[in-house]
């Protein structure tokens, strides 16, 4: 976590600070306020947005924070610890790398199907999951193409586990595989992806890819 430009805030207040612009993004979701109180309200978050504005990073996280071929997970929209579009996602990696899964329990924010999750967010679930177990693994790459079975829907404010496993490497070409169940097992959405070690990154002199494939 050292790409930090504020060095001296910890991640814990970082954590908390953005669970809160989460809940109140929730909030905001399902408050029946009337005209009034939400006039009163907008005025204060725009006060508050304004603030923080007056001292921020250019651009994003990843592009500020990083080496050029180094992540920072800081805003990753499933796992960054500072963004609050993200659930975000904790995952727990296992076997050197070879497995990984994380537990949440997605609400109002992320609806498609009414009571249920978008897929195009269950979609970006396991691109991540996926990713960063091909990352984890030892063979990162970007994602050349990710196909998903959603084999039963998937409900709102319910317990789910994202899970992913290491399938085989040839040359550049990772392929990883996934699965988001519920509590009793029941598979809402599996997934394959295959992940590509990009050219830009195949033609970086060796010491700048050992640095790529360090994660923070
Ligand atoms: C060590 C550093 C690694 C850096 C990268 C890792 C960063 C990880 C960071 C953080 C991890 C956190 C987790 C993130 C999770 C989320 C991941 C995402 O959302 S990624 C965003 C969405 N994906 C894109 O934007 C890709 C866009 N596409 C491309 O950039 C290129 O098309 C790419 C890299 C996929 C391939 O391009 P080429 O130029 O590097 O590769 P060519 O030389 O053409 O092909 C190499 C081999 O791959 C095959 N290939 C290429 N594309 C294929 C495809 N779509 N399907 C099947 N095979 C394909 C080719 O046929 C060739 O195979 P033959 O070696 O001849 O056997």
């Amino acid at each position: 976590m050292s790409e930090s430009p504020q060095g001296d805030v910890s991640v814990a207040l970082y954590e908390s600070f953005t669970q809160s612009v989460r809940d109140l993004a929730d909030t905001a979701l399902r408050t029946n306020a009337g005209a009034d109180e939400l006039a009163r309200a907008q005025a204060e978050i725009e006060a508050i947005t304004a603030r923080l504005a007056a001292d921020q990073i250019p651009g994003t996280h990843g592009e500020h924070c990083s080496t050029p071929t180094g992540v920072s997970g800081w805003g990753n929209t499933v796992v960054g610890i500072r963004n609050a579009a993200a659930m975000p996602l904790r995952f727990s990696v296992a076997g050197d790398g070879m497995r990984l899964w994380a537990d949440f329990t997605p609400g109002a924010l992320y609806e498609g199907p009414p009571g249920h999750m978008h897929g195009g967010v269950i979609a970006m679930l396991l691109d991540q999951a996926l990713g960063e177990l091909s990352m984890r693994s030892g063979h990162p790459g970007l994602t050349a193409n990710l196909s998903i079975d959603y084999k039963a829907p998937t409900k709102l404010n319910t317990p789910l586990r994202i899970e992913a496993w290491y399938d085989r490497t040839e040359g550049v070409k990772t392929w990883t595989r996934g699965h988001i169940t519920t509590a009793d097992g029941t598979v809402c959405a599996e997934a394959t992806g295959l992940f590509i070690l990009p050219r830009w990154v195949r033609d970086l002199p060796p010491e700048e890819v050992a640095k790529a494939h360090q994660h923070d």
